[in-house]
């Protein structure tokens, strides 16, 4: 349904895209998942027919985006990163519009209305002035814009954005309702948002396709980075060479927590029977072989070591990990002015990108 081939974006001497390929199935959802400035945005806007690529093609239903854009426009429904609203029409007045402009027949033009009012949670503001509204009901306003016509592609670029938990929530709800009937792509720097709602993820990072896969493979891929985490009382490099020839265990790392008293009193301030008791501990991380588990044998050899176990647990590489080794492989750095903590930003912060148009 969507098809795209060796994209590419300049804007000036910047490369916003170099060479993106990836294809949508009828009825699914991908999500489209970078750090901020990866490209998504300059992307869904070329997918949309709103800017024009420097070099490549993209279809949607079989329309090239940029030399049938009318087409491909009444095919989809788009929301952009900041949605333009009509500050002086309600609501409902507004989805009218827009509903005329995509060619929604006058007869079933109530009905479409009606359904995007209340799949949105917009019934309550149907006849309030959006000038009115708080940033959470113009995002939904926005993805109601983006419905109201019924079409077969959705684009959503960061549809969750200014919303509150609860509507996040809400909103992850209805992306994943209108699967199967829609063909739809979101792009989202918010890990979450993409493994809840998408069937297969796209990681961009600095412009180019760093994988594409379901949330699952992806996750498969890290698969060797499975162990084990304890936490013992007593000094665990005793057992360190005893860990490391179970079998199964492929690393053993042992590490403190804190090693000085200065230090505990800095964090641990006025406890000194705790700070104590941290001061014994050890941490041991265990990487282990693939699909096996030594764990039964690894307390076994601590508590004959006469070691406390205090905690013991799984440690199973999460997507959150996946997508930081892609986005922060040395090699996929084209420069050095972007440290490894801003890159990380995208995963809990919802900076957004302020665009300085240059077209
Ligand atoms: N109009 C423009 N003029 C110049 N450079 C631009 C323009 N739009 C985007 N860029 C640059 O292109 C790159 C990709 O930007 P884009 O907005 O597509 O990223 P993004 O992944 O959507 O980021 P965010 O999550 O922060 O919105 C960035 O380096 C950005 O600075």
């Amino acid at each position: 349904m969507i098809e795209v081939e060796h994209l590419s974006k300049h804007y000036g001497s910047t490369s916003a895209i170099e060479d993106i390929v990836f294809s949508v199935a009828p009825g699914e959802i991908l999500g489209f998942l970078g750090p901020n400035g990866a490209g998504k945005t300059t992307t869904m806007r070329i997918l949309s027919g709103y800017l024009p690529a420097t070099t490549g093609t993209a279809r949607i239903a079989g329309f090239d985006v940029h030399e049938e854009s009318m087409e491909v426009r009444r095919r989809i429904g788009y929301l952009p990163e900041t949605p333009p609203l009509y500050e002086g029409m309600t609501v409902e007045g507004f989805l009218d519009f827009v509903a005329r402009i995509k060619g929604v027949s006058a007869g079933d033009r109530t009905t479409r209305i009606d359904w995007a009012i209340q799949r949105c949670n917009l019934e309550e503001k149907r006849k309030v002035l959006i000038r009115k509204l708080s940033k959470g009901f113009r995002q939904r306003i926005g993805i109601a814009q983006a419905l109201v016509h019924n079409p077969p592609v959705i684009i959503l670029d960061e549809p969750t954005v200014g919303l509150d938990p609860r509507q996040i929530n809400e909103v992850r709800h209805l992306i994943k309702s209108l699967a199967g009937d829609h063909t739809i792509i979101l792009s989202s720097h918010i890990l979450p948002e993409v493994s809840m709602t998408c069937d297969r993820v796209t990681i961009i990072n600095r412009g180019k396709v760093v994988a594409t896969n379901t949330p699952d493979r992806l996750l498969a891929q890290l698969g060797e980075g499975e162990g084990y985490e304890l936490e013992v009382q007593g000094d665990a490099t005793l057992v360190q060479s005893l860990l490391q020839v179970i079998p199964g265990v492929q690393s053993v790392t042992v590490t403190y927590p804190m090693t000085s008293k200065s230090e505990l009193g800095e964090t641990v301030k006025n406890l000194d029977s705790r700070a104590d008791t941290l001061r014994d501990r050890s941490l041991i991380k265990i990487t282990c072989i693939p699909n096996t588990e030594p764990g039964r044998h690894l307390a076994k050899v601590i508590v004959e070591t006469g070691l406390g176990l205090c905690e013991m647990r799984r440690s199973r590489p999460t997507l959150e990990d996946v997508f930081l080794e892609l986005t922060t492989q040395e090699d996929s750095f084209s420069h050095d002015s972007v440290s490894q903590s801003e890159d990380r930003e995208f995963i809990t912060s919802e900076t957004q990108f302020n665009q300085t148009e240059e077209e």
